[in-house]
């Protein structure tokens, strides 16, 4: 996720009788307005099949039109047939629960608050007696051009290069394929951004959500919209909630095997002037299961700014944000915690 520092008070162990925890600490309760419900409604969102979506011009036209209907009115999507097999899929997930079960003196080798470190590993949001912590753990890597980070990655457990590097280089593929998709569903051709894109920057957030013995109290990731393009998630298990903003109300993201989720962030929101919005979303908790999410960001280059396309910009749909860079969401971080005040995307947006 896009806001989170260091701390070193995480209860760490698989399970909450492990910890000997039966209540949360105090430092983790959130106020009564934010609190999850323990029976959350799911959101009827879009699955999308990716069948034959390369082969065959009316399939793939059709699939646009359904990408570009699903950002439009949710942000958010899911993907199916999306090429990418249950086996890379299940070594990249238990890769990720092997290496959150290593001694913490191992994991700690990566810790560091500073957000501009290309691996990192940390807990929950900003340190601070007064802060609200969140119920998570997590490692993040840059990951392409693969060959220039995988050998800063953890080397234990010792399949989680191979593991995490062949789902990585594949999520990317398929990454680059959505993000043509969608360019094409605004009208401004599936090619628009692939050379900088192609340059572009792919940051991996394995996420480790260790059971809380009240789920109700407590989240394992505050409200927040992403910085990137968009983001791939795949998730071991429920826990994804996503803001529907046209009723105000928090649903689950199913739960559906082998599928992928598709979040539009911040960046598609800038480049399309509005018509797609970034999606609000959250992280819950179960009692029992530790939950693993790993959040691939796709975005363009660190320096590289992203721009509304001004193929989108006219008297009626007015320039409506700002133009930022990987780098400018970084240095917006580290001077920000994403959990109070507003997000990135708010100091994009233009005021008129
Ligand atoms: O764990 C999840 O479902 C969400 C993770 C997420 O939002 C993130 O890493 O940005
Ligand atoms: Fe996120």
């Amino acid at each position: 996720m896009e806001g989170d520092e260091t701390s070193s008070s995480f209860p760490m162990g698989d399970t909450a009788q492990e910890r000997g925890l039966s209540q949360v600490p105090e430092c983790y309760v959130i106020p009564t307005s934010h609190r999850p419900s323990l029976n959350p409604e799911t959101a009827d969102v879009p699955v999308i099949d990716l069948v034959g979506f390369q082969d065959s011009s009316s399939r793939r036209s059709i699939t646009v039109d359904d990408i570009g209907n699903a950002c439009r009115r949710y942000g958010f999507f899911q993907i199916t047939n999306h090429g990418i097999d249950q086996f890379v899929l299940d070594g990249a997930l238990s890769s990720a629960f092997d290496f959150f079960r290593l001694p913490t003196e191992e994991k700690s080798k990566f810790m560091s608050n500073d957000v501009h470190k290309p691996v990192r590993y940390g807990t929950s949001l900003k340190d601070g007696v007064d802060k609200i912590q969140f119920w998570r753990v997590f490692l993040k890597h840059y990951a392409y051009p693969l060959e220039d980070w995988v050998m800063s990655w953890p080397e234990n457990p010792p399949a989680y290069r191979e593991h995490m590097g062949r789902y990585a280089v594949e999520v990317r593929k398929l990454a680059l394929e959505i993000m043509g998709a969608i360019t094409e569903s605004l009208g401004i051709g599936a090619k628009y951004l692939s050379n900088k894109m192609e340059e572009g920057m792919q940051v991996m957030a394995v996420n480790c959500y260790p059971p809380c013995p009240q789920p109700g109290l407590v989240l394992g990731l505050p409200s927040h919209s992403d910085y990137s393009c968009f983001t791939i998630l795949l998730q071991s298990t429920t826990g994804l909630e996503i803001l529907d903003t046209e009723d105000g109300k928090w649903r689950a993201a199913p739960e559906l095997k082998g599928t992928l989720q598709v979040h539009v962030g911040d960046h598609v929101e800038v480049l399309s002037n509005g018509r797609y919005k970034s999606v609000v979303h959250r992280a819950t908790l179960h009692k029992e299961r530790t939950r693993i999410s790993i959040a691939s960001l796709h975005s363009l280059g660190m320096d590289e700014k992203m721009e509304t396309a001004e193929e989108l910009v006219d008297e009626e749909h007015p320039k409506g944000y700002k133009e930022s860079s990987f780098r400018d969401f970084l240095n917006f971080l580290a001077k920000n915690d994403i959990a109070e005040g507003k997000g990135f995307i708010e100091t994009l947006r233009i005021q008129y």
